[in-house]
């Protein structure tokens, strides 16, 4: 099934009943869903072929980082079990995420590779520490560049960043925003964050959405709510 939402709810779960559960009060019309670490260690490629024979597309979150031939085998290992999308660090540089892209290519493989800059739980002091003395917006921008280079089809940044990455890299280049936080909702460990309508207003492609819809009562009318926040009002 093929979904047009820029919305991915992020199934932060520890266990494969505990993700089913949440995605079956979901409508895989209405938004694409994201399997991140804990929950592909600990339940393997059998969570993606349940959320497959669900009708979800799925946006494989395993952010690898090694060297090129390592991360290449294991984009191609994620492609061939037909996610939708799988990411990796562009940290990790040019000749990695080129051995990736190219292996998709010869694979014949259409599954969407884009690449991590900045986490959105990072902030300058966070980068000082690790080495970067330049603001995460101009990190974020010079790796970018990077991975448009590469011949990726885009990146996970901050929406904050997006309107800058739209200027410098296209508005067809992918922008793939977490840390969105619709008003009044719990900020929790994300520090750079945006709500969805500010999110898309700023050239977000797609928004990734965890804990404000998968903590709610009700997940599926909270997504709801976020789709009509997108929505602009129709004129009288
Ligand atoms: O790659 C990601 O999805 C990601 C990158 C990033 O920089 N920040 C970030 O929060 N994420 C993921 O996006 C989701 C955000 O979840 P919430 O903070 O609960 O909305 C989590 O699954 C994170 O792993």
């Amino acid at each position: 099934m093929s979904c047009d939402s820029p919305l991915i709810i992020a199934l932060d779960h520890p266990s494969l009943d505990a993700a089913l559960c949440l995605a079956d009060r979901l409508d895989p019309e209405r938004c694409r869903v994201k399997v991140g670490k804990e929950l592909f260690t600990r339940s393997g490629p059998d969570v993606l072929e349940a959320l497959h024979g669900r009708g979800f597309q799925v946006f494989l979150d395993l952010k690898f980082h090694d060297i090129p031939n390592t991360v290449a085998a294991a984009v191609q290992a994620a492609a061939e079990q037909g996610v939708w999308m799988v990411n990796v660090h562009a940290g990790g540089g040019r000749r990695m995420m080129e051995a990736a892209r190219e292996r998709l290519e010869r694979h014949g493989l259409e599954t969407r590779l884009i690449a991590v800059t900045v986490l959105t739980s990072m902030t300058a002091d966070d980068l000082l520490e690790v080495g970067v003395s330049a603001p995460p917006a101009t990190h974020v921008e010079r790796l970018a560049l990077l991975t448009r280079d590469c011949g990726l089809d885009g990146v996970v940044c901050s929406a904050q960043e997006s309107a800058r990455l739209r200027e410098l890299c296209g508005p067809e280049f992918l922008k793939v925003t977490p840390g969105i936080r619709p008003q009044g909702a719990a900020q929790g460990d994300q520090r750079r964050v945006m709500t969805p309508a500010e999110a898309m207003a700023a050239g977000s492609t797609h928004l990734v959405v965890g804990r404000p819809v998968t903590q709610a009562e009700d997940p599926m009318a909270a997504l709801l709510d976020i789709e009509k926040e997108l929505t602009p009002p129709r004129s009288p």
